[in-house]
This record gives structure tokens, C-alpha cells and sequence, in this order.
């Protein structure tokens, strides 16, 4: 059994144009994905294709606009509205993308303490902001008067107080320093290590590597494809996707080739793949249906075509 299951998730939000007519936004679509415990999944894909709404969704915390459909269940049961908000910060940690999450009227030391669930809470405030090189003063601040760097590190330091079995990290490290950042993702890969479920949603592929067991590609609001971290080499002959490989090879150092067009607008998704009207392999075949995710050489992935 997985500890977090996902199960045919769907989120949408209703928007209404400037004539008032009501329009449906599907920004997740039927999406499935597993966590296990003693792993890091890592989350990568294009901004706005859906990263940050998935963790939210997993939490509870979306808002009130969005409709949701699928199951999520956390060790074998669902989690229910109730059971969300029971476990949320608790069993379930969210490091979040936005600084905003932090209580702009509560000194940043205490906001870290009141995380702390075993043990003494200041000294494991201490000791992780020792890790993660925040100052000692730095507990007696408010969050308007930190960095930006030193906000995130904040942020970082609740989750990781807080003993969570499933830990999901939405872009936990832009602006931090290349030594704060080893020691944040070396702690992530602690935590899996002793047996916690860890989600890094991350645009840094090259990171995500480093610590990541596996691979979740996301495209215009669902996962086309999940990968060993190893089959990420070379050219991308491992990979499944036409849209993964282009990714891969689209970094600088597999030659920066450029994916052409653009993510589809989660307002008018087309029929078919996804990813059909930018793939260099679609048939009219692609144009009929959405892909089922399948089995493929030891992962996932939804294209009729992948070999
Ligand atoms: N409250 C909302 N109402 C309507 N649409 C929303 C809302 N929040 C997010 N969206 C839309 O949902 C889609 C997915 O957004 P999300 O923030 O999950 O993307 P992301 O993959 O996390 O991107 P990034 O990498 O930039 O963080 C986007 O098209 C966004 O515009
Ligand atoms: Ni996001």
C-alpha cells in the first residue's frame, strides 16, 4: 500500500468572462499518482500546468471556487474534508511556493515551534535553524522582516519540524544560497530515509535528480509520465514522453532545444493527448481520446505511442 494515493483527481474553476458567461477551467484532469514511503517523488513540468494546485488539493486548501472530483486516501483511508484538516501540518507537511503563508503577526521562532510535536520545541527550532543557517536572532522576527531567502527557510524549517509522514515541498528553493540548498534537499532525502513520503515539486530538474527517486511529469494539468530518476541520462532514450524528452532535452546542457508552441490554456484543453497538437509523433488517432497512463518498461506513461 501507498501512504498517499491519488486517485482520478480533477479540479476546475468556474470563471466568468467579461459578458458574465460562465466558463469551466480544468486545471487537473484525471491524474493518478502514488507516494510511497522511503521516497522522493519529484514533481517537474511547465508553469501553470497544475504542480501547485495538486498539492493543494492533497491538503484541503484550495479555494472555495474549485469543484474536485477523484479520491485521495492517506495510509489506506480517505481523506475526507475532516480528515484533511486533521492531518495537515501534522501528518501531512506542505513547505508552501508562497511566502505568504507565513502569520505576518507572530514572531518567526514561535511560529516554528508550535510545529513541533515530540520532543522539546525550542531546541528543535534551534537545531533546525542551525541546519538551515538562520541566526539565532532571527527566531525573535517578524516575517516582514525577513529576506526573502530567510522567508523560505522559515517556511522550510516548520515542515521539517514537524515529524510528517508525507512531506510535499512546492518550490522550496529559489533564492537560497547553494549551501542552504544542499542542506535543504539532503534533509528531504533524510527524511525519506527514515521512512517518510516526500513530494518535491520543483523546476529544477538538475536538483530534483540529485536526491529523487522517481520522476512525475506534468503537462497541462495531468501527469503524462512517471520515471525512474535513472532514466533521466544521455538523450533521453529512457524517457517515455514525447513531452518529458522534450523537456529534458530543452535544458541547457542537452542542447536548450525549444519545445515549440505553447501549454494548452486549461479553458480549452483539447480532446484528445494533451500534448498531440506540439508532438512531432501524433497521429489523428491522438486527437480522439485522452491516453490512459499504462505500464511501460517499469513506469508510467500516457501516449499511445511511447515505446
Ligand atoms: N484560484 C484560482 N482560480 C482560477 N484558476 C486558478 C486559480 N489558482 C490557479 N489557477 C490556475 O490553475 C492552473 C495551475 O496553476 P498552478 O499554480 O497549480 O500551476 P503550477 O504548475 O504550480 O505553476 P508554477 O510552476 O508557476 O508554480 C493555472 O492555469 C492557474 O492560472
Ligand atoms: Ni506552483
Amino acid at each position: 500500500m501507498s501512504i498517499l494515493e491519488v486517485k482520478n483527481l480533477s479540479v476546475s474553476f468556474k470563471q466568468y468572462t467579461a459578458g458574465l458567461k460562465q466558463i469551466q477551467h480544468n486545471v487537473i484532469s484525471s491524474l493518478n499518482v502514488n507516494l510511497e514511503a522511503g521516497e522522493i517523488l519529484a514533481v517537474v513540468g511547465a508553469s501553470g500546468s497544475g504542480k501547485s494546485i495538486l498539492a493543494h488539493a492533497i491538503l484541503g486548501i484550495l479555494p472555495s471556487n474549485a469543484s474536485v472530483s477523484g479520491v485521495i486516501t492517506f495510509e489506506g483511508e480517505e481523506l475526507t474534508q475532516a480528515r484533511q484538516q486533521a492531518v495537515r501540518g501534522k501528518q501531512i507537511a506542505l513547505v508552501p511556493q508562497s511566502v505568504n503563508f507565513l502569520d505576518p503577526l507572530m514572531r518567526v521562532g514561535s511560529q516554528v515551534r508550535t510545529s513541533v510535536r515530540k520532543g522539546k520545541a525550542v531546541e528543535a527550532q534551534r537545531a533546525v535553524f542551525k541546519r538551515l543557517h538562520l541566526r539565532q536572532e532571527v527566531e525573535h522576527m517578524y516575517p516582514f522582516q525577513l529576506s526573502g531567502g530567510m522567508a523560505r527557510r522559515t517556511l522550510l524549517s516548520t515542515a521539517m519540524v514537524s515529524g510528517a509522514k508525507v512531506m510535499i515541498a512546492d518550490e522550496p528553493t529559489p533564492g537560497l544560497d547553494p549551501v542552504v540548498m544542499k542542506e535543504a534537499l539532503d534533509h528531504f532525502r533524510e527524511f525519506a530515509n527514515q521512512g517518510c513520503a516526500v513530494m518535491l515539486i520543483t523546476h529544477d530538474i538538475d536538483s530534483a535528480l540529485q536526491i529523487a527517486d522517481k520522476i512525475a511529469v506534468f503537462y497541462a494539468g495531468t501527469i503524462v509520465e512517471i520515471a525512474r530518476a535513472e532514466d533521466f541520462i544521455g538523450q533521453g532514450e529512457a524517457i517515455r514522453h514525447p513531452y518529458s524528452k522534450a523537456l529534458w532535452r530543452a535544458l541547457p546542457q542537452n542542447n536548450f532545444i525549444p519545445i515549440m508552441g505553447s501549454q494548452p490554456h486549461p479553458g480549452a484543453l483539447p480532446l484528445g493527448c494533451l500534448f498531440a497538437p506540439r508532438c512531432e509523433m501524433a497521429t489523428p488517432e491522438c486527437q480522439e481520446d485522452q491516453p490512459e497512463m499504462r505500464n511501460l518498461r517499469d513506469g508510467m506513461v500516457r501516449c499511445i505511442h511511447a515505446t
